[in-house]
């Protein structure tokens, strides 16, 4: 196990990158402590893969280092590194029984067959596979297999890294569930640093301890779940994250007070602006908006079932505007007034939050 610090990276896969939009990855520093929950969320394209192939020395980077425990490793290969990777297909020798898929890597690196027997079970154990070890993989289903793909990875005790690509992508719905929690799960057990590559919030919410969330190259944030859902530090993880996602509405910032189309909005940072230029923008999630008698004027215009909310869509001036409102609450009919709650509205300065 070990503590793996990507420091300065930067990579473009053009041989002389002009502009910003050229890098692959614009410049990361970010710090995997050793045991960690981590998963690497973001859209399509934005950077992931290429930072899993740096990670596990398939990819050099253009500029930068990476360390595990303090080491340079840049420069090494991937069969020297010491990591496990789990793809989002599985990857199982048909022909083997299940005990043998998961033998494999230990009996690959000289194990004592006493030793793979012990490991083999455990893991088995904790997959639930004791009872299939003696059955060839060929015949197991999806979730079967990806359980083995799962396996292989974890049974290597010599690991620094278990990375994780997408690995429910094949899975049935109703069952990624049970994989997911089984995940967490391991984790707590083996306590082996994981990185769990998804562009799904929900897959990265349930299982990491902390979020590292993507966009266009750059890392826009690093926290917690709660975090991420209370404070976000970009208005691309506030749109990204949640379902709505945060409002993010145009504004301007006079004397420490922000006005939204000319109407002032208490927020919990404004008075941190100092000034310059720059796009001013609103953050607000649309569980911190409620129904006011006084406030921003709205009209609504939808209201949709949620199963335990409803989303209320409103438009103020050309602005549109969701808020969240539970069963018991009555929806007015189409004139309405919002009030934001001043402890989760803050003020972004292109894009990035106001400190
Ligand atoms: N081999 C390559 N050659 C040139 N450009 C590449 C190559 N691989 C990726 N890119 C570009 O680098 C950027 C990052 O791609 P990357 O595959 O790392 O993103 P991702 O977040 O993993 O996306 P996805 O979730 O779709 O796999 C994209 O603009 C992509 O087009």
């Amino acid at each position: 196990m070990a503590k793996i610090t990507l420091k300065g990276l930067r990579h473009s896969y053009l041989a002389n990158p002009a502009s910003e939009a050229d890098w692959a990855l614009k410049r990361l520093d970010v710090d995997w402590q050793d045991g960690g929950a981590y998963a690497l969320l973001g859209p399509s394209g934005c950077g992931k893969t290429t930072l899993l192939n740096i990670i596990s020395g398939l990819l050099q980077p253009t500029e930068g280092q990476v360390l595990f425990d303090g080491t340079d490793v840049t420069a090494l290969p991937p069969d020297k590194r010491h990591i496990a990777q789990v793809f989002q297909f599985p990857v199982v020798y048909d022909t083997m029984s299940v005990y043998d898929n998961l033998a494999f890597p230990l009996r690959n690196r000289g194990v004592a067959e006493a030793d793979v027997d012990a490991r083999v079970r455990e893991i088995a154990g904790m997959l639930d596979l004791t009872d299939t070890l003696d059955r060839r993989a060929a015949g197991l289903t999806a979730d079967g297999k990806q359980k083995i793909s799962l396996g292989r990875g974890l049974v290597r005790s010599d690991v620094n890294v278990i990375m994780f690509d997408e690995p429910l992508t094949v899975i049935d719905p109703h069952l990624k569930w049970q994989l997911r929690s089984k995940l967490k799960e391991l984790h707590q057990r083996v306590r082996v640093t994981m990185i769990y590559v998804t562009h799904d919030q929900t897959e990265a919410l349930t299982f990491a301890d902390q979020v590292v969330v993507m966009n266009e190259g750059e890392v826009v944030q690093i926290g917690a779940p709660q975090d991420l859902f209370e404070r976000p530090r970009h208005t691309f993880v506030g749109h990204f994250i949640g379902s709505p996602g945060m409002n993010v509405l145009p504004c301007e910032v006079r004397d420490g007070t922000a006005y939204l189309d000319g109407l002032a909005v208490e927020t919990n940072n404004a008075r941190a602006w100092t000034g310059g230029a720059g796009r001013l923008e609103l953050g607000v999630r649309p569980e911190f908006v409620s129904l006011s008698d006084s406030g921003i004027p709205v009209r609504i215009t939808k209201v949709s079932d949620a199963g335990r909310y409803r989303i209320v869509d409103t438009v103020h001036a050309d602005t549109k505007i969701k808020l969240l409102i539970g069963e018991g609450v009555e929806v007015p009919g189409e004139a309405a007034h919002l009030r934001f709650d001043p402890a989760h509205t803050q003020v972004y300065a292109d894009g990035w939050i106001v400190e």
